[in-house]
């Protein structure tokens, strides 16, 4: 049986795959190195894509994945196409965790994530209004992507707009431990403001 302790614990893509009865959902977190400033001010640092699904939660570009008719990557870069139009192909080499839960569903999830330069990262956020299930008018066919948001790096000297911000809206799954562990390992932020973030100090890795 399965403990406690499975529910949503890191597991290797290699061994995740050998699992019987699991469904496959893979999402990316797509990125861009940013001079961009707010207000001419605030630097942006990097543009961080998520996305508001149809339920009003945060989650990355993806979906289910499932194996019998195509691998991860290509299940992956299937759903990015058809969200939110991007037509850049992630690979294996861009895969950087991956996590399996048996609550509220048997479910294995694979995060990818890819550096873009800035114009390409622009031609996905432009591209994605008119993508296949990407927007109202198809709401009555797909679980659809209402629109790509940028995540915020910065922290006001409010102390809570920007990021602290952000991490308190609700977000899909795993999709905030994804984000923290994203921002860690790729060094977008520092360990500090991390560390300092409501529910970001205790990442399941
Ligand atoms: O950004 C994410 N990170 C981790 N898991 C997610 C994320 N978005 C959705 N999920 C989970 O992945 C599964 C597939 O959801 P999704 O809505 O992406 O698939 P679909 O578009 O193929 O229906 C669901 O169980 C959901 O809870």
């Amino acid at each position: 049986g399965y403990s406690d302790s499975m529910n949503c614990r890191p597991i290797s893509k290699h061994e995740s795959i050998t699992l019987q009865g699991f469904k496959h959902a893979c999402h990316a977190m797509l990125y861009a190195r940013s001079e961009e400033k707010l207000f001419r001010r605030i630097p942006v640092r990097y543009a961080v894509l998520m996305q508001m699904r149809f339920d009003g939660r945060i989650g990355f570009p993806g979906g289910f994945v499932d194996l019998q008719d195509c691998s991860l990557e290509d299940g992956l870069n299937r759903e990015l196409y058809e969200e939110v139009g991007c037509t850049l192909r992630l690979s294996d080499a861009d895969h950087m965790c991956s996590h399996v839960t048996d609550t509220p569903q048997k479910l294995v999830t694979h995060f990818y994530t890819k550096e873009l330069s800035l114009a390409e990262l622009h031609q996905v956020e432009a591209g994605a209004v008119s993508a296949k299930e990407h927007g109202l008018e198809v709401m009555h066919k797909y679980a659809i992507a209402m629109g790509l948001i940028r995540v915020p790096l910065f922290t006001l000297r409010d102390g809570v707009g920007g990021l602290p911000a952000f991490f308190a809206t609700n977000f899909i799954g795993n999709a905030r431990d994804e984000l923290v562990d994203a921002l860690r390992h790729l060094r977008l932020i520092n360990e500090e403001r991390l560390a300092s973030l409501p529910c970001a100090g205790t990442s399941p890795q």
